[in-house]
């Protein structure tokens, strides 16, 4: 069984349809890369899967009840938070303990290893507003997986990092796979999309494709998908 079954989801944001009956499957202890133009309606996907944006119709069914660990764009968190990367990535606890609950050994434990994990162990202590783009985006990811969820929904987690802080982001998200996390990733980088598991591919807010990442990614689909016109 899939971790996640979208059937016929549409979905909008007031009179703009977005998302148009997608029927889509999201196998469990996986990473599916979710690729398409910009405005494909990628975000509005992982919203619509961790309960942020209703559907208009159609139906989401989840194999676990808990509300998915979701890492937003980096932009989407404020420069002037006056918060450490320690608690940033601890907050992911609370989704566990309820906020300002005393965090637990284990809590304590699991936020280490985290910070661990996204080599940003050294940067516990500073303030996440003063970190560099990379490095917070780091921490937001840490503080995805800290939740522990079964499902981690991540918006372009890589986007604009150089290639060292990528790959410690690709790393994480495989190990995470393998622990039984069904990952579910907005990506730009093909190459990427190439080393998922499994791909759903949108344009115009409908899913043009979905499977084994070189069965969805043609270069005939690329090019409609990114309407790219034929150099031949
Ligand atoms: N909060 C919003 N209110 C109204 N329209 C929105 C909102 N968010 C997104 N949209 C519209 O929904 C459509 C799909 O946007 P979405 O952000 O899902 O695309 P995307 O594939 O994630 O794009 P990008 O690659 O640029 O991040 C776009 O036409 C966008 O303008």
């Amino acid at each position: 069984m899939p971790q996640i079954t979208l059937s016929e989801v549409s979905a909008s944001y007031g009179a703009h349809q977005v998302l148009h009956e997608v029927s889509a499957e999201i196998p469990r202890s996986r990473i599916t890369a979710v690729v398409g133009a910009n405005g494909a309606g990628k975000s509005s996907l992982l919203n619509v899967i961790a309960g942020i944006l209703p559907t208009s119709s159609g139906t989401v069914t989840r194999r676990d009840s808990r509300r998915p660990a979701y890492v937003v764009q980096r932009s989407a968190v404020s420069d002037t938070l006056p918060i450490t990367v320690r608690a940033t990535v601890e907050m992911g606890r609370w989704a566990q303990r309820g906020p300002w609950r005393r965090l637990t050994r284990d809590d304590r434990a699991i936020v280490e290893d985290c910070l661990v994990r996204l080599d940003i162990h050294d940067l516990a202590d500073r303030r996440l507003g003063a970190l560099s783009g990379g490095q917070r985006q780091r921490a937001l990811v840490a503080q995805g997986l800290a939740q522990r969820s079964e499902v981690l929904l991540l918006d372009e987690p890589a986007a604009g990092l150089d290639m060292t802080a990528r790959n410690r982001i690709d790393e994480a998200l495989r190990e995470t796979a393998e622990a039984g996390t069904t990952v579910l990733r907005v990506t730009h980088d093909l190459a990427v999309a190439r080393a998922s598991d499994h791909c759903l591919l949108l344009h115009g807010g409908s899913l043009v494709a979905q499977g084994e990442p070189a069965e969805v990614l043609t270069e005939e689909r690329v090019r409609t998908a990114w309407d790219v016109p034929s150099l031949w």
